[in-house]
């Protein structure tokens, strides 16, 4: 479990490509400083270990652990290699990359997590979807 105040295992680094993060990810990213749960989350997150991420709201958990699965999945089908969308190609395939199935508690948060998973991923190729049982249970 990570807590806020705990020292970054990446060191003080200041910004995103300090952190090691693919250009597909940063060029489609607003911000060029992690904020602290953001570097914390990396180094654990990125090296495919379990983690709990326990920071306040709006501290900035969302991209703390999508970026680092994001990337570790462009690393899985790219290696050193920068994958774009440039020239149409195809997606690469789940075999390659794995999967990321992130699971929300309400059809809200749904919304804002696959709209800011589309925005990460407009200079990847990596597929993005979204499916809510809302109104087919009446229940989120
Ligand atoms: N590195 C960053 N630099 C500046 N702003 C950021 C950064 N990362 C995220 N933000 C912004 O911080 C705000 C809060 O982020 P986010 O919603 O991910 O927090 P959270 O911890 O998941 O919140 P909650 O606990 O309420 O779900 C958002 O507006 C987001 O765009």
């Amino acid at each position: 479990m990570l807590q806020r105040g705990e020292p970054a295992a990446a060191g003080e680094v200041r910004t995103f490509a300090e952190l090691g993060l693919r250009h597909e990810l940063s060029a489609a990213l607003p911000f060029t400083a992690p904020l602290e749960i953001q570097r914390l989350a990396w180094p654990h997150l990125a090296g495919g270990a379990d983690a709990i991420l326990v920071s306040e709201a709006g501290s900035g958990k969302t991209l703390a652990y999508l970026l680092p699965l994001l990337h570790a999945m462009l690393e899985r089908a790219g290696g050193g290699e920068q994958i774009g969308r440039a020239g149409g190609g195809e997606a690469p395939s789940p075999s390659r990359t794995g999967r990321l199935l992130l699971v929300v508690p309400t059809s809200v948060l749904c919304e804002q997590l696959l709209a800011q998973a589309r925005a990460l991923l407009q200079c990847s190729p990596l597929l993005v979807a979204a499916a809510s049982c809302d109104h087919a249970r009446g229940a989120h």
